[in-house]
C-alpha cells in the first residue's frame, strides 16, 4: 500500500523545484545585474508571477479539480500596460516548464520539452490562485516568493506550497533557494527542499532532490534557546519579542531572518522559536504565508498555535481565522515560552 498522498508530495516537490531554479535564475540575471536600479521591485514581480504559473500549470495538470489559494493574479497583466511585463513571464515559466532536469519527473504533469503555454494559458493558471478559501474539501495554497524583501537582498526567501484538507494542512512543501544544507557550515552549498506530510514526519533534501534525510527539533535548554522573527519590523514586533525574551532570561540573540526558511530552520534546530508579533491590528495574516512552515512543525515534532494556545485556523478564508500573534517551538519548552508571552501581553497591557 503505498503511503497517503505520495502522489501529491512527489508532484508537489517537483513544481517547487522548478519555481526555485526559476527564481534563482531571475536573480542571478536581473537582481544581481548594474543595469537594475535600486528599489526596482520588477525583477521580483516577474519571479513572482512566473513562478506562481509554474507550480498552478502542473498542479492543474495533476490535480484538475483542486481549487488553489495563491498570493498572485493576473489582473494587471492583462491590462494593455502590462504586456512587456507579460511577455517576460511567459518566456520564464516556460522555459521552467520545458526544462529537462533529467530526474524521471511524471510526463502527465505537462513537464519538459515541448510543454509550452500560450499566453492566455500562463494567465490562466495564475488566475487559478484566486480561490477563497474554506472549511471544507482540498485546497493547495501557493506563495511563489514568500520574503520578496529578502529576495532582492539577495537573502532568505522561500517558495511556498500546502495542501489543505478539511481545513487541516496534509502537506507542506517550502524549497529555499539561499539556505545552506549544513546551518553548522554557512558555506556549505546553499539550496534545500523541506517537506512534510501529516503523520509521515519532517525531511530536508537538497534543491535536485539529493541527500534526503530526516529532520526533528532538538530538545534546547533554556540556555541555548534564541528566537527566529522577521527582518522587517513592519511585519513582526521587534520590541513585543524582546519582552517575551526578557521574560524568558534569554541569553542568545534573536536571528532575524525573512520568509517561512524560518520555520525550516526551526524544524532541523537552527533556531528554537517560532515568534511573530502583530504590528498593527488591521492586519490579517495570510494562510499561504503559515500553511507549509506549520506542518513542517509538527512533523519536526514541535508545536504552533497563537498567543493565546489556540490553533492556527486554516479554514476561514484566504487569512489566518481568530488567531493572534504566533508561536511555534518544541514540545518541551513551548508551554514554558508560552506563558511568558502572555506574561509580556499583559506587561504591555499594564504599560498603555
Ligand atoms: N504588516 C504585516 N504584518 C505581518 N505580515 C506582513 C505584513 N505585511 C506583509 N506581511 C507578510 O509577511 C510576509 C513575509 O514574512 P516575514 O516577515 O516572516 O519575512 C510577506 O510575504 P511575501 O513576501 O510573500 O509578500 C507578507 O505576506
Ligand atoms: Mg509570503
Ligand atoms: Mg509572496
Ligand atoms: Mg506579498
Amino acid at each position: 500500500m503505498s503511503l497517503a498522498f505520495a502522489a501529491e508530495k512527489q508532484l508537489a516537490v517537483s513544481a517547487v523545484r522548478r519555481a526555485c531554479n526559476l527564481t534563482s535564475s531571475v536573480f542571478n540575471r536581473l537582481v544581481k545585474s548594474e543595469t537594475v536600479v535600486k528599489n526596482d521591485k520588477s525583477p521580483v514581480t516577474v519571479a513572482d508571477f512566473s513562478a506562481q504559473a509554474v507550480i498552478s500549470s502542473m498542479l492543474g495538470k495533476a490535480f484538475p479539480g483542486d481549487p488553489i489559494v495563491g498570493e498572485e493574479d493576473s489582473a494587471d497583466l492583462r491590462l494593455e500596460s502590462g504586456k512587456e511585463l507579460l511577455d517576460r513571464i511567459v518566456a520564464l515559466s516556460n522555459e521552467a516548464l520545458t526544462a529537462d532536469l533529467g530526474l524521471g519527473e511524471n510526463a502527465d504533469w505537462g513537464i519538459g520539452p515541448g510543454n509550452n503555454r500560450t499566453a492566455e494559458e500562463i494567465m490562466d493558471a495564475i488566475d487559478r490562485g484566486n480561490y477563497a478559501g474554506g472549511k471544507t474539501g482540498r485546497m493547495w495554497t501557493i506563495d511563489p516568493i514568500d520574503g520578496t524583501k529578502g529576495f532582492l537582498r539577495g537573502e532568505q526567501y522561500a517558495v511556498c506550497l500546502s495542501l489543505i484538507v478539511d481545513a487541516s494542512v496534509q502537506l507542506g512543501v517550502i524549497g529555499c533557494p539561499n539556505l545552506p544544507i549544513d546551518a553548522a557550515s554557512p558555506n556549505s552549498p546553499k539550496g534545500c527542499i523541506f517537506v512534510a506530510v501529516r503523520g509521515q514526519g519532517a525531511q530536508q533534501m537538497a534543491l535536485s532532490g539529493a541527500d534526503p534525510r530526516p529532520i526533528s527539533i532538538p530538545a534546547f535548554s533554556m540556555d541555548q534557546l534564541n528566537f527566529l522573527e522577521s527582518v522587517e519590523s513592519a511585519h513582526a514586533s521587534h520590541s513585543f519579542h524582546d519582552l517575551v525574551a526578557r521574560n524568558l532570561a534569554l541569553k542568545a540573540p534573536p536571528t532575524r531572518m525573512d520568509s517561512q526558511a524560518k520555520y525550516c530552520a526551526l524544524a532541523r534546530g537552527d533556531g528554537g522559536v517560532y515568534i511573530r508579533m502583530l504590528t498593527s491590528s488591521s492586519y490579517k495574516e495570510k494562510i499561504w504565508d503559515h500553511a507549509p512552515g506549520s506542518v513542517l512543525v509538527e512533523e519536526a515534532g514541535g508545536v504552533i498555535s497563537d498567543f493565546n494556545g489556540k490553533p492556527l485556523d486554516f479554514g476561514a478564508g484566504r487569512s489566518l481565522g481568530d488567531n493572534f500573534g504566533i508561536l511555534a517551538t518544541g514540545k518541551d519548552v513551548y508551554p514554558k515560552v508560552l506563558e511568558a508571552v502572555q506574561r509580556a501581553l499583559s506587561e504591555r497591557k499594564a504599560n498603555i
